[in-house]
C-alpha cells in the first residue's frame, strides 16, 4: 500500500491572527480555541508571543492541556548588541511552558540595512546563535524566514545563507514568508523549489498572506514545489488582509490532493463547526460563501441545479458537505423551478403530488413577489408560509383592523431631548375584537409590543417570542424618500429555535408589520398551528 504524504498544519489564530484589525483575544478566549485546534487535530498551535503583552504571558504561565497539538511560543530572534543568552526576549521564550518555540528572523537584505541597521553579516550571527539557544533549552525550535520571497527575489544568495544559518543551528522546520503578501503562486512554486534543492533534507514550511487574495493558492503552490508544512489561521484571520485560511486548505489537501494530515475524517466533519464557532465568539457574522463551511456552500438556488442535484447531488457538488459536517440547502427564489419547489417541500415536510398544478402556480407567484421586492432565499419562515396558505393549510390565527402609530420628539422634565413612538393596534382573534396601545422606543418596536400585548392572552406561548435582528433595505433608492423598502426579520421562540420573514412596501412600518404578521403566525403554526386561537 502506498502511504500518503504527510503535511503538518501549524495554527497561528492565536498569534497573527490576533493582528487582526478588530480581533482582542482574551485568555478565556484564547484556551478556548487551542482546544478546538487540538481536538480538530492540528499539528501545532502557536499560542501567542510570550513577553509581548499580559495576556499572552497569563496563557503561557497556565496554558491549556493539549491532547495532540504541539503548544508552541512566538518570538524574535536577539536583539543586536546582546548575547543570545542576555536577550530579555529569548528569556521569555525559554520561561514559557510550551512545546516548540517559533521564532522570526530577517532574511531580506533590504530589511536587515533598514530596520535593523546592522551588517548582513551580524543577522546571520542573530539568527544562529537564538535558534541554538532555543533548540538547546527547549527542545524544538522553528524558523520563520520573514519576507523570504522579496528577499530571495532582491538576493537569493543572502536570502539562502539566512536559511542555512537556522538550518545548521538546529531549526526542525524553516518555514518561508510571503509576509507582505504581495507574491503570486507561480513565483512561490519556483522559488520554494530552488529552496528545496539549496538546503536538502531541510523541512520546509510556508507561511503566507492573503494580500493579492492568492495565499491558499501560494501555499498549496509550496506544498507541489515540496513545503510539508502550512502555517494558517481559522477563517484566514490575520495581518491586514489575513493569512492562508486552514479552513479551507485543510480539506483541499485531504480530499483533492490526496494528503495526510494530523486530521481524521471524524475531525474532518467538525470543521464547519469550528469556523463558525470562531465567529460566534468573536461576534461576527459567520462567512456564508465560505468554501466547504459556510451555509452557501453547498446552497442550490438555480432551477436548472437543484433539478440536477435531485437526481444526484454530485451533478453540482465538488464533495459531500456531510465530510466537513456542512449540510445541502435548496434555495427557492425567482431563479426556481419546480424542482426548488418540491425539494424545499420535501425539507419542511410538506407532501404534495409532483404533478400537483398549484405547484406551477406556487412558483409563478414567488416570481412575481420576488419581482415586488420579496426576497425568498433569506425568509424561509416566510416562504414556507406563502406555501402552506396557497395549499390552504394555515389558519388566519388573527385578522388585523387597523394601527396607527405616532411618533414624539420633545424635551422632557431633566431638559434631555427623547423620542418616543406609541402604537394603537385593532384586531379581531377568533369571534373577540381587541384594542391595545403601547409605547416603544421607536415605531416598530411599539408596534410589536402592541401586537404581542393584543395576542397573548389567546396565545401565551407568544411570551418568549423576540426579534433578534431587524435589517431594512430600500429597493428603489432614487425614488428618495417615496422608495419601497423591504424589511427582514429574524425571530426567536427564546428555546433555541430561529426563523427569518420578510415584508415589502413603500412605507417601512407596514413592511415591518408584515414581516412581524410572518412572524407571528409562524410561530403559532409550528406550534400545532392548524387549530385556532385557544391554542396555549
Ligand atoms: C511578520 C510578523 O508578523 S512578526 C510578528 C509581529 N507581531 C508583533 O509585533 C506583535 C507583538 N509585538 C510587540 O508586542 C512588540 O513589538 C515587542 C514587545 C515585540 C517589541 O516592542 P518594542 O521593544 O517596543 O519594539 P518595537 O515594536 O517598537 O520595535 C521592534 C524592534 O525589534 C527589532 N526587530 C525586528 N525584528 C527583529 C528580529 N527578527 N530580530 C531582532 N530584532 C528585531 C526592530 O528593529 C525594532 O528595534 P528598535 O526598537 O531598536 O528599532
Ligand atoms: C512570521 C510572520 O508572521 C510573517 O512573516 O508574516
Amino acid at each position: 500500500m502506498i502511504m500518503a504524504e504527510r503535511i503538518h498544519l501549524y495554527d497561528t489564530t492565536l498569534r497573527d491572527g490576533a493582528q487582526t484589525q478588530g480581533v482582542d483575544f482574551s485568555v478565556s478566549d484564547k484556551i478556548a480555541i487551542a482546544r478546538d485546534l487540538d481536538a480538530l487535530g492540528i499539528d501545532y498551535v502557536e499560542g501567542g508571543w510570550p513577553g509581548a503583552n499580559p495576556t499572552d504571558d497569563a496563557f503561557f504561565a497556565d496554558p491549556p492541556d493539549l491532547a495532540n497539538a504541539r503548544f508552541t511560543a512566538f518570538g524574535m530572534t536577539r536583539r543586536p548588541g546582546r548575547s543570545a543568552a542576555n536577550d530579555p526576549g529569548l528569556a521569555g521564550l525559554i520561561g514559557a511552558k510550551c512545546d516548540a518555540v517559533c521564532m522570526v528572523g530577517k532574511t531580506w537584505d533590504f530589511h536587515v540595512d533598514v530596520a535593523l541597521n546592522i551588517p548582513r553579516e551580524e543577522n546571520l550571527e542573530l539568527i544562529a546563535e537564538s535558534i541554538a539557544l532555543i533548540r538547546e533549552r527547549k527542545g524544538e525550535a522553528l524558523f520563520d524566514a520573514e519576507h523570504f520571497f522579496d528577499g530571495y527575489k532582491a538576493n537569493p544568495d543572502y536570502a539562502l545563507s539566512c536559511l542555512t544559518a537556522a538550518y545548521a543551528a538546529g531549526a526542525r522546520w524553516i518555514v518561508l514568508c510571503d509576509t507582505n503578501g504581495g507574491s503570486l503562486p507561480d513565483e512561490v512554486e519556483r522559488i520554494v523549489r530552488a529552496v528545496a534543492e539549496s538546503i536538502p533534507g531541510g523541512n520546509l514550511g510556508i507561511h503566507t498572506h492573503n494580500d493579492t487574495e492568492n495565499a491558499v493558492a501560494n501555499s498549496l503552490a509550496a506544498v507541489r514545489a515540496g513545503a510539508r508544512m502550512i502555517q494558517g489561521t481559522l477563517n484566514g484571520l490575520g495581518e491586514r488582509c489575513g493569512n492562508a485560511n486552514l479552513v479551507s486548505l485543510i480539506p483541499t489537501l485531504m480530499l483533492k490532493m490526496g494528503f495526510e494530515t494530523g486530521i481524521t475524517a471524524d475531525g474532518l466533519r467538525r470543521l464547519t463547526q469550528v469556523s463558525r464557532g470562531l465567529d460566534e465568539r468573536l461576534n461576527r457574522a459567520p462567512n456564508r460563501h465560505a468554501p466547504y463551511v459556510g451555509e452557501s456552500a453547498f446552497a442550490h438556488k438555480g432551477g436548472l441545479h437543484v433539478s440536477a442535484v435531485e437526481k444526484d447531488p454530485t451533478s453540482y457538488e465538488h464533495v459531500d458537505p456531510a465530510r466537513l459536517g456542512n449540510r445541502r440547502t435548496i434555495v427557492v427564489s425567482d431563479q426556481a423551478g419546480r424542482s426548488n419547489l418540491l425539494a424545499r417541500f420535501r425539507e419542511i415536510g410538506i407532501e404534495i403530488d409532483a404533478r400537483d398544478e398549484r405547484i406551477g402556480d406556487l412558483v409563478d407567484l414567488v416570481k412575481r413577489r420576488e419581482y415586488d421586492g420579496y426576497a425568498y432565499d433569506g425568509a424561509e419562515a416566510s416562504f414556507e408560509l406563502l406555501a402552506r396558505r396557497a395549499l390552504g393549510e394555515v389558519p388566519e390565527f388573527f385578522r388585523l383592523q387597523s394601527f396607527r402609530v405616532i411618533d414624539e420628539r420633545r424635551w422632557n422634565a431633566k431638559d434631555e431631548l427623547v423620542t418616543l413612538s406609541e402604537a394603537t393596534i385593532k384586531l379581531d382573534v377568533g369571534s373577540q375584537s381587541l384594542m391595545t396601545v403601547a409605547e416603544g422606543n421607536g415605531p416598530v418596536n411599539a408596534l410589536d409590543i402592541a401586537l404581542r400585548k393584543a395576542l397573548l392572552p389567546a396565545y401565551p406561548l407568544l411570551e418568549g417570542l423576540r426579534l433578534v435582528d431587524y435589517k431594512v433595505r430600500i429597493l428603489t433608492p432614487n425614488d428618495g424618500t417615496k422608495a419601497v423598502t423591504r424589511v427582514m426579520i429574524e425571530s426567536t421562540d427564546g428555546h433555541g429555535e430561529r426563523w427569518s420573514t420578510v415584508g415589502v412596501s413603500a412605507n417601512v412600518i407596514d413592511a415591518s408589520y408584515n414581516a412581524l404578521h410572518d412572524s407571528i403566525s409562524y410561530r403559532l403554526f409550528r406550534a400545532g398551528g392548524a387549530t385556532a386561537h385557544d391554542r396555549r
